[in-house]
């Protein structure tokens, strides 16, 4: 799974003061026992941890902080404490919950829930591709977490199988969480935010050509994850990043029969709708969930 670009380069025109986070100065171990490592990446190091008080799990995420501004290890304070300010307005089913927040001076800490189910990604390359019935139960989720993130004025800007996780996988109707709001971003009206973070084989074209972003490139990302959703290919993806890059900001896809022959109008409707190169002509995830394919009229138009 090919990791974000560092937001580094993020230049964030948004103004307006993040909700700054209520950090604990103690040490996280005073009231948690850390346990083992589930995961690390360009986030940091997630370790699964159980607070002594109540016996109760979670994953706490430690993020390496700049000692000073000049250096390139770690991230600033102020990045995660803007994605902390995010996560604290966000309380939805399908959004991972923050809980706790702990803050010295080389790092941050935040104890999150536990999702144990592992990334959609690797559910996906474990099936090769999903049905067209199983696919939307898994989108429903995720367009249901992105509609109420939308409807809080926030974009994730990193939407990619690999940020969707599965409380559990083992269970007949697995329950989806978003996570990784490392690059999101409080849509300020009156702002214009700009950056050149995210994945290639995910970002919208705006992305690449320095322009303005907005809810609607998330939901350019989720025409991407829906089509590897019902193919396991990826629409844009090259040779290269360059390639990938040049395919996105050309809008160049196909539904290759050799992948789509058994793919409903429907559904290729549905991502036709949100692949759309002008970002306002995109639907919006509220639109997407009222999309037939997602809420059919009748029994008679659900997908096999
Ligand atoms: C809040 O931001 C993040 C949360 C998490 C997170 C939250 C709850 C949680 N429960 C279990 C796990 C977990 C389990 C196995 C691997 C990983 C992680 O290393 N890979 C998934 C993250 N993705 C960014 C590739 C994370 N997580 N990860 C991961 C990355 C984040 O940037």
């Amino acid at each position: 799974a090919e990791g974000s670009s560092c937001p580094e380069d993020v230049e964030a025109l948004v103004t307006g003061a993040d909700a700054m986070a209520a950090f604990k100065a103690g040490n996280v171990e005073e009231l948690y026992e850390l346990l083992d490592t589930l995961g690390s990446g360009h986030f940091g190091v997630v370790k699964r941890c159980r607070e002594r008080g109540t016996g109760t799990f979670y994953a706490a995420k430690f993020v390496k902080t700049r000692k000073c501004r000049g250096s390139l290890r770690g991230l600033g304070r102020e990045q995660v404490e803007r994605e902390v300010g995010i996560l604290q307005q966000l309380e939805h089913p399908n959004i991972m919950r923050l809980y706790d927040l702990f803050a010295s001076k080389a790092e941050m800490v935040l104890v999150l829930e536990l999702i144990c189910g592992g990334e959609l990604f690797d559910f996906i390359a474990a099936k090769e591709m999903l049905t067209e019935a199983e696919a939307i139960e898994f989108l429903e989720q995720i367009l249901r977490g992105v509609a109420y993130m939308h409807s809080q004025h926030i974009a994730h800007f990193d939407l990619k199988p690999e940020n969707i996780m599965l409380l559990e996988k083992d269970v007949p109707n697995p329950k989806i969480k978003i996570i990784d709001f490392g690059l999101a971003q409080k849509l300020e009206d009156g702002t214009t935010f700009k950056s050149l973070c995210g994945t290639p084989q995910y970002i919208a074209p705006e992305v690449i050509n320095y322009e303005p972003l907005s809810s609607a490139t998330d939901m350019w990302s989720i025409g991407v994850i829906t089509y590897i959703l019902l193919s396991g290919m990826s629409p844009f993806q090259g040779e290269t990043d360059a390639e990938t890059l040049t395919n996105v900001v050309a809008g160049s896809y196909e539904f290759e029969n050799k992948y789509f022959s058994q793919t409903s109008e429907m559904a290729k409707d549905f991502i036709g709708q949100l692949l759309v190169k002008e970002p306002g002509d995109r639907m919006t995830a509220a639109e997407s969930l009222v999309h037939p394919w997602i809420k059919p009229l009748s029994r008679k138009q659900v997908a096999n």
